[in-house]
């Protein structure tokens, strides 16, 4: 891999490359970085955690001119979450030369985002509906942009965003340099692209081969009702350092938090239906570790990007295999590793070899966890806490009285004693969880290759990669192809509230939230709302 020094980046870029420890660059990073460099239209495509934001950021960061008063550059993304986390590597990355970026996202008060755009930021990091309110309140202007990037493509155009990005993009001048990165090449992205980009390099970092991949991916079979208390028990045994968990509605996602809470884990949910600064918050905390269980619907399946998730559980099957890899995917980043358990029922067995075949990739079917493995699990966490205070000697205080109960009792009884204490009793309070329907194995066959469908990208296939990249789809690596066929609409997914305007539609299950804070009408067809994730 090419070390960042041999692009020609600018001094001050590479100091902040080097400040967020990054030594080389990823295998999209290495193909993107140049060919954005000189300008070139660009269609990004490769796996989960592979470096796709800093791929797109440094070319971006590199070129802003600093003395710039007006908006050069846009980036759209499909969620709130996304567009903090985002600004954030864009910030970052910009940090030595200056640059000035502003994350616009709908949730947020609208008075105090034009008050930071007097600031004359260069870069707009944004979500498609806010963007438009505030270009349709002259608020932002795009008459200087000069460079356009579209990350999550696809999910923009499942979230219904086709229109507003079309809008958008009219009035950007023609000439410009534009970047969409997207997991899947659809035929509407392809058309976008079409309209949009001009004569497009494909850069696809997909393995044709499923080489051995940093997610280590494991399924347990169980009936609906034995699955809280398989959780339980698979926390205990694994003790990740952060989990996410993913349940596939609202309802579910806030039982399981509040019974995980009961159960003694520090855990909180995240989903469409909070307010903005509940989901703040509740990244924050998951974020700096307050919290190490976060329980999420798919509105934390995209982009995500976390470090120190050790685990990622599908509580519930996800409704298809792009989801599945973009939840699994927020583990296993950076070439760490991580781990993937997805619970299945019985009924549902055909709809993960559905999953398996689509994403060619075997998940190894485990046991169900025994309460002896949980219990040995949660001893060994405790033995491993009473280590980190003796070799961080963080324990002088307790010396003396240590000595002093050492003279009347064994040793080997008194730490036990105290390991006892440590660990906590587990309160095995019955719980009990509203059942979800299982997700029924699609009728249709899906053929992988002529679908044009990718899930994921690469770290790529080169040997040299230390970080081992998992591989996903197939395809031929350009172009896609010209089916037009899409999994099913993800009818129970959780789109968020928080609806900057826009006419609430309802449709079975499907997480709309409430909260409308817009007060623009618009007269068009119902699109789900810009939500998803939150970031560092
Ligand atoms: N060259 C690099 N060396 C080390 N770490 C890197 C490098 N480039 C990016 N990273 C880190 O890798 C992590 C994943 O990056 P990023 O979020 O951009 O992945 P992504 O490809 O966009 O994933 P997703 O498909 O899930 O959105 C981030 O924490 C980022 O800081
Ligand atoms: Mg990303």
């Amino acid at each position: 891999m090419k070390t960042f020094q041999e692009f020609g980046l600018d001094a001050s870029v590479l100091r902040a490359i080097t400040e967020m420890g990054f030594e080389e660059s990823t295998p999209i990073q290495e193909k993107t970085i140049p060919l954005a460099m000189e300008g070139r239209d660009l269609i990004g495509q490769a796996q989960t955690g592979t470096g796709k934001t800093a791929a797109f950021g440094i070319p971006l960061v590199n070129k802003i001119n600093i003395k710039e008063e007006r908006i050069s550059a846009l980036i759209m993304c499909p969620t709130r979450e996304l567009a903090i986390q985002v600004a954030e590597e864009i910030e970052k990355l910009g940090r030595f030369k200056g640059i000035r970026s502003l994350p616009i996202y709908g949730g947020q008060d609208i008075v105090k985002q034009i008050r930071a755009l007097k600031k004359k930021p260069q870069i707009i990091i944004g979500t498609p509906g806010r963007l438009l309110d505030h270009i349709n309140r002259k608020t932002i202007k795009l008459d200087d942009v000069q460079t356009v990037i579209l990350d999550e493509a696809d999910e923009m155009l499942d979230m219904g965003f086709m229109e507003d990005i079309q809008s958008i993009l009219k009035l950007v001048p023609e000439e410009r340099h534009t970047m969409l990165f997207s997991a899947t090449m659809p035929t509407n992205i392809q058309r976008l692209a079409q309209q949009f980009l001009r004569n497009p390099e494909h850069v696809s970092v997909i393995p044709k081969q499923v080489s051995a991949p940093t997610i280590e991916q494991a399924y347990i079979e169980l009936h609906e009702k034995q699955k809280f208390e398989a959780l339980s028990r698979l926390i205990d045994m694994e003790a990740p350092d952060l989990a996410i968990i993913f349940g596939r509605t609202k309802r579910r996602v806030d039982e399981l938090a509040e019974a995980l809470q009961k159960r003694g884990y520090a855990a909180e949910g995240l989903h469409g239906d909070l307010s903005q600064n509940q989901r703040d918050n509740v990244m924050r905390k998951f974020r700096d570790g307050s919290i190490d269980v976060l329980v999420a619907t798919d509105v934390a399946a995209r982009g995500l990007d976390v470090s120190g998730v050790t685990h990622v559980i599908n509580f519930d099957l996800p409704q298809d295999p792009e989801s599945y890899v973009h939840r699994i995917g927020r583990t296993g980043r950076a070439g760490k590793e991580g781990t993937a358990w997805t619970f299945v029922t019985p009924r549902e067995i055909d709809h993960l070899h559905f999953i398996e075949k689509v994403t060619r990739h075997k998940i190894n079917k485990k046991p169900l966890p025994s309460l002896a493995e949980a219990i040995e699990g949660k001893q060994k966490m405790t033995a491993e806490r009473i280590l980190d205070v003796l070799q961080k000697e963080e324990h002088s205080e307790f010396k003396g009285l240590a000595i002093q109960m050492l003279e009347q009792y064994d040793s080997v009884n008194l730490l036990a004693a105290a390991m006892k204490l440590l660990t906590g009793d587990k309160k095995d309070l019955t719980i009990e969880l509203t059942p979800e329907d299982p997700i029924r194995a699609r009728k249709k066959k899906f053929d992988v290759r002529s679908s044009g469908r990718r899930v994921g990208g690469g770290y790529g296939s080169g040997s040299g990669d230390r970080r081992q990249g998992g591989g996903y789809g197939s395809g031929s690596g350009t172009g896609g192809s010209s089916s037009n066929s899409r999994y099913p609409r993800k009818d129970s997914r959780d789109y968020g509230s928080n609806r900057e305007g826009g006419s609430s539609s309802s449709s079975r299950n499907r997480d709309y939230g409430s909260n409308n804070s817009g007060n623009r009408d618009r007269s068009r067809a119902p699109r789900k709302s810009e939500d998803t994730l939150v970031n560092k």
